[in-house]
């Protein structure tokens, strides 16, 4: 096996603290998840024969912490600090998440949305050393060397995080530099739910790109073609597959940012034959569910009583309806009333059963042209957002769809007029994307709205209130599900244990006073991982797809989550 597995290995338990090695000298410098730079003690220098390869003085953690956060904040520009968070990640791995930990709220901006995006944007410039797999299409032979190439065994690897870069964000085809995205996904799964950062990889599907700004690139490092669609992409996602078992059979395949005409498509494909997750589908679902049962909660409601409008019918927005519609069957509304409940809009307006080019996914919730013949269509025969919010009236108005401005002052000021407190969630990223700002809501609404942003915003102040916008992410679950899957070495992930996520999650929320957020905290997020993970180990084991039942979950939990502490190293001759 491979190089890297050879010169040293985790053993088992200790929040992965104990590492056996059996190199010695500059070689354990350049190794970031054994580098700890000036931190390493006399003893230790002498133990592993560093003496000489560092300046002699010894500096605790706590002040290499402080001295990193000085230089992020020397860095002004988000990119500029981006570029700091990198680089400290490529030496010191301990160092990095105890920084990222610690600051947590000040730093997912940087090193997630909204930076992350401008960084795939400049990929092809800024290009560094990127860890990562790299599968070409035009060599799909290579997929299972380039896994091993990773020098990782069967059993070392809980998380494949892989994206074919065609929907990143709401910025689109990314090529290669979609890679960034799992990355950046990879440092939450471990910052903010304590996955090992050792026991994940991430992955690019390079299948072409029709970006095509790119493909004139000189730069650009990705295959030099359009996208491959059809018989050949599908085979080689398969390969992947196939191959992703035989290497890592325990590891949990998550699906990032593919186009909306592959996400759902792959996710029936395998999700009732391997341990898959689609994050975009069913992480934000979860989320939302949340922020939506937390809502009608803190009005005395139920979701089952809901009007709700999706403006975005993709790859989000769908994955969104079909867990709310999950929820409010499970109110006891029968699945045709619970579809009932929805109003699902993409680029061409409101979906009905007359609508063009329908996808699968979507087509449940076209409504019957009938009930829509004498609603007005603009200028390109479309249904808009505007129509369907002043017919419907409704209580949930949610945004996923990349389109930025689009929840104008006219349509909140509308839904407002009708709803007391109308629930307005615009989830579109990067921040530039956002389908209205929590400021201009709160103003349409005079601060009656229930609202949650996927990128991060700042409080808004109003009278004697200061209202905290929830930030629904899905950053909020896919780290506690990923944790719990690994936890309970689930074989599958089925709908329940996305319910449970979302369950778990609003059951953390208190909205006693005004101006208090719809969902928990940033700064709270590794509480609500384990509490995910427990929930999702729980839903497993009832559902009979967990291998390993936990005894102790909190505690089974608790053990597992990798902490950014520098390991004891126990000498290998
Ligand atoms: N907050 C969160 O956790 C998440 C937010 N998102 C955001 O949601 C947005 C969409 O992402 P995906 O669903 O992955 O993309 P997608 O491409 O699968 O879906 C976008 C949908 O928006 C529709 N659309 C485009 N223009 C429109 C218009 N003018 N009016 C109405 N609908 C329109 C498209 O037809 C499509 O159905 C992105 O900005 C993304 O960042 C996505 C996943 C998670
Ligand atoms: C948050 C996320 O997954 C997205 O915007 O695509
Ligand atoms: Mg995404």
């Amino acid at each position: 096996m491979g190089e890297q597995r050879r010169r040293y290995e985790v053993l088992p338990g200790n929040h992965g603290s104990r590492i056996k090695v059996n190199i010695r000298g500059e070689d354990i410098l350049h190794i970031p998840r054994l580098n700890r730079g000036t931190a390493f003690t006399t003893e230790e220098r002498k133990r592993l024969g560093l003496v000489g390869l560092l300046p002699s003085g010894v500096t605790p953690i706590d002040a290499q912490v402080h001295r990193a956060y000085q230089q992020f904040l020397e860095a002004r520009a988000p990119m500029a600090k981006f570029r700091r968070l990198a680089s400290l990640r490529d030496r010191n791995t301990v160092l990095f998440f105890r920084l990222l930990s610690e600051h947590i709220e000040e730093m997912m901006p940087i090193v997630y949305t909204p930076t992350i995006g401008i960084a795939i944007e400049q990929f092809s410039r800024q290009l560094t050393r990127v860890e990562g797999v790299f599968l070409s299409i035009d060599t799909p032979e290579d997929i299972e060397e380039a896994l091993l190439a990773k020098g990782r065994h069967a059993d070392d690897i809980d998380i494949i995080i892989v994206t074919d870069s065609e929907g990143i964000l709401g910025i689109g085809d990314q090529g290669v530099g979609g890679i960034q995205i799992c990355l950046g996904k990879k440092s939450l799964y471990t910052a903010a739910g304590g996955v090992d950062p050792n026991r994940m990889i991430s992955v690019c599907l390079d299948v072409g790109t029709n970006n095509l700004g790119l493909l004139n690139d000189d730069l650009y490092p990705g295959v030099r073609h359009a996208r491959v669609r059809g018989k050949a992409y599908d085979d080689f996602v398969d390969a992947f597959v196939t191959a992703a078992q035989k290497v890592f059979p325990h590891a949990m395949i998550h699906w990032e940012d593919f186009g909306a005409a592959n996400a759902h498509k792959i996710l029936d494909r395998y999700r009732d034959e391997v341990c898959t997750f689609n994050d975009d589908v069913q992480g934000t679902a979860a989320v939302v569910g949340a922020a939506a049962t937390a809502a009608v909660r803190a009005k005395g409601e139920r979701l089952r009583d809901q009007r709700v409008v999706v403006y975005g019918a993709g790859t989000a927005g769908i994955g969104i309806a079909d867990l709310l519609r999950e929820v409010m069957a499970g109110e006891g509304l029968d699945p045709d009333e619970a579809t009932d409940r929805f109003w699902c809009l993409n680029s061409r307006g409101l979906i009905t059963d007359a609508s063009a080019n329908v996808r699968d996914f979507q087509e449940p919730y076209a409504r019957d042209s009938l009930e829509v013949a004498d609603w007005e269509v603009d200028n390109q025969r479309r249904i808009s957002l505007a129509e369907v919010v002043s017919h419907i009236k409704p209580t949930i108005l949610i945004g996923t769809s990349g389109q930025p401005g689009t929840f104008s002052e006219k349509i909140v000021r509308e839904m407002a007029a009708h709803v007391d407190q109308p629930i307005i969630m615009p989830l579109s990223n990067p921040t530039p994307l956002v389908e209205a700002t929590p400021a201009d809501i709160l103003e349409w609404t005079d601060g009656r709205a229930l609202i949650a942003t996927g990128s991060p915003f700042d409080p808004v102040p109003r009278g004697d209130v200061e209202f905290e916008i929830a930030q629904a992410n899905n950053a909020l679950v896919f780290p506690g599900i990923g944790l719990g899957v690994a936890a309970c070495r689930a074989r599958r992930v089925t709908d329940k244990m996305i319910v449970a996520a979302a369950e778990a999650v609003a059951s953390m929320v208190q909205m006693s006073t005004p101006g208090t957020p719809l969902l928990p905290r940033i700064n709270d997020l590794r509480r609500v991982s384990a509490t995910v993970a427990i929930a999702v180990a729980q839903a497993a084991a009832e559902e009979g797809v967990a291998d390993v039942v936990l005894k102790d979950p909190v505690q089974d939990v608790f053990d597992r989550m990798w902490q950014p502490v520098y390991p004891e190293f126990i000498l290998d001759d």
